[in-house]
């Protein structure tokens, strides 16, 4: 299993923006359920209305029809014209006529309203009066029916379309609009004028009044509805939040991880400044005293430091090393005040790295002016490297070498040069690599080369800093070889420029 080197923030991170990101998807999932539950009460609303707008126009053609045959008494053709109309009817289940005291008659369901007069509820468009919720003797039990009349007729409509307007079992509300009032027909009273009002703001609502008939319609439902009725659409939303999730926490992860890897740190640290620089001083062995320092670049960001053995082969791989040089020596124009000192120049010496010696760009020092300051005399340092050996490093070395600049090979012995190459390569200085002189004690045979380099070096004047000293005896050996400069613990550990004006100015 892989380990992800994140910190407790980074961790919380992931998790609130993958919960965040499951919120949001789930949220917009259940607005869109929401919406489409909307639609359907939109629809149940229309389809409530079209059925009311098909029993009104039945009854209003059916008793218009009637009205104006005419018929005079409860003859046949009367009798005849009322099964006829009543047969061709979907929700009249009853029809009665009355001229006068004798003259009554009727085909199928009877009301019992003609009996007992009253004043009907509504009258209606085209002056049809309204009973609803009439008693209906049918056999032996009764039923209430709505009964509606004009003129000489009258019709009696079964009241079971009203308790099946709406498939959803969320409540609702018929009205009849009567001049400026709202007759309550059947469902919640009073619920159309409070959604109206927006009292269900917590439902889910629907309303609307008909453009051809004075009848409106509403609906309303509960969230506890909304979530009971759309329980499966919510699950299957839930599980493909859930992967949202884990897929917006894996991702993240990646991302955090990479971010915050050390290779992420390097390169956003040279935009960001994180690199600082560290001063160890050169000194000839024999005074001891100080005759110049190296520049060794250090690294700190909010995650901590880093040493140059991470940030060195990153720098490299990711072809960033010009870009980090310049920052180094624009570090060194800021602590450059701290090392100033009276009387002899201090050398100072800086890492390059091969491949800008290599394309030429190093001479950037040149064309812009930089490394140029009357208290030190500079070094350019380079590790020996298989690309120095070629041409265009030499050109661009002597370049260097007749603007004033000191030449430099570092760690020699480790890399690819030999000492007969040494009288072709246009340096100054040769650094000898610590483990020389750490393995002196042993009697190694690299260190037994010591005394080589030093002869050949004095042949071709060049000077010679050993590096890596540790210990007095290491200095008193290599003082006996005949070495003049060293570098090492013993003089000096890299330090902050305030410490080394301190110390050795
Ligand atoms: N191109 C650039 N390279 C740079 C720069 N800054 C550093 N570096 C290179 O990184 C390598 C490691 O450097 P560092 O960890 O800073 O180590 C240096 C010294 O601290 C260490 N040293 C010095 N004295 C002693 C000692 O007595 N004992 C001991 N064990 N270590 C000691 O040696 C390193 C200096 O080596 P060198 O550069 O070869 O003189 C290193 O290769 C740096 O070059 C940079 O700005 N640019």
């Amino acid at each position: 299993m892989k380990e992800y080197n994140l910190s407790i923030k980074d961790w919380a991170l992931v998790i609130i923006i993958s919960t965040l990101m499951m919120s949001v998807f789930f949220s917009l999932g259940l607005f869109a359920l929401q919406n489409q539950f909307r639609k359907e009460l939109d629809q149940q609303v229309d389809q409530a209305l079209t059925k009311i707008q098909d029993v009104v126009k039945e009854a209003q053609v059916t008793l218009l029809y009637l009205n104006s045959l005419n018929v005079v008494g409860c003859g046949p053709i009367t009798l005849k014209e009322m099964q006829k109309t009543l047969f061709d009817s979907q929700y009249i289940k009853g029809i009665s006529f009355k001229e006068s005291a004798n003259s009554i008659c009727n085909v199928g369901i009877q009301n019992t309203r003609t009996t007992k007069k009253t004043s009907p509820d509504f009258i209606g468009p085209k002056k049809i009066s309204v009973w609803l919720n009439t008693p209906l003797s049918i056999f032996d039990f009764e039923k209430n029916a709505i009964t509606i009349e004009q003129d000489k007729f009258t019709a009696v409509i079964s009241e079971v379309f009203l308790k099946h307007l709406t498939a959803i079992d969320a409540s609702w509300e018929l009205i009849f609009l009567e001049k400026d009032t709202k007759r309550h027909i059947e469902g919640t009273p009073n619920l159309f004028k409070e959604v109206e009002l927006g009292r269900h703001a917590n439902d889910i609502n629907a309303l609307k009044c008909s453009d051809s008939i004075s009848y409106c319609f509403a609906i309303s439902s509960t969230k506890k509805l909304f979530y009971k009725t759309s329980s499966t659409m919510i699950f299957i939303w839930f599980i493909c939040s859930f992967l949202i999730f884990i897929i917006s926490f894996i991702l993240l992860l990646v991302f955090f991880e990479r971010y915050r890897s050390i290779e992420s740190r390097v390169i956003r640290g040279i935009r960001k400044n994180c690199f600082y620089c560290l001063y160890q001083p050169i000194v000839a062995l024999e005074s001891r005293k100080v005759v110049g320092c190296e520049v060794l670049a250090r690294f700190r960001d909010d995650k901590g430091e880093l040493s140059p053995a991470d940030f060195i082969p990153i720098i490299i791989k990711r072809g960033r090393t010009w870009n980090f040089t310049k920052k180094i020596i624009n570090q060194f124009s800021l602590d450059a005040p701290h090392l100033k000192r009276s009387g002899d120049n201090l050398k100072v010496s800086f890492n390059f790295f091969a491949q800008d010696i290599d394309s030429g760009i190093i001479l950037e020092i040149l064309e812009k002016n930089w490394l140029k300051n009357e208290h030190f005399t500079f070094v350019i340092e380079v590790t020996e490297d298989e690309k120095l050996s070629n041409l265009s490093s030499v050109e661009v070395l002597n370049k260097l070498r007749s603007n004033g600049y000191l030449i430099a090979i570092d760690d020699f012995g480790t890399g690819y040069s030999n000492l007969r190459e040494l009288k072709e390569f246009p340096c100054h200085i040769l650094k000898i690599d610590k483990t020389f002189v750490s393995e002196m004690e042993d009697g190694a045979i690299r260190s037994s080369l010591i005394p080589h380099i030093v002869g050949i070096s004095k042949m071709i004047d060049v000077a010679i800093v050993a590096e890596g000293i540790e210990y007095g005896e290491q200095q008193a050996a290599l003082i006996k070889l005949g070495i003049d400069y060293g570098q090492g613990y013993l003089f000096g550990k890299p330090m902050k420029p305030e410490y080394f004006r301190k110390i050795f100015l």
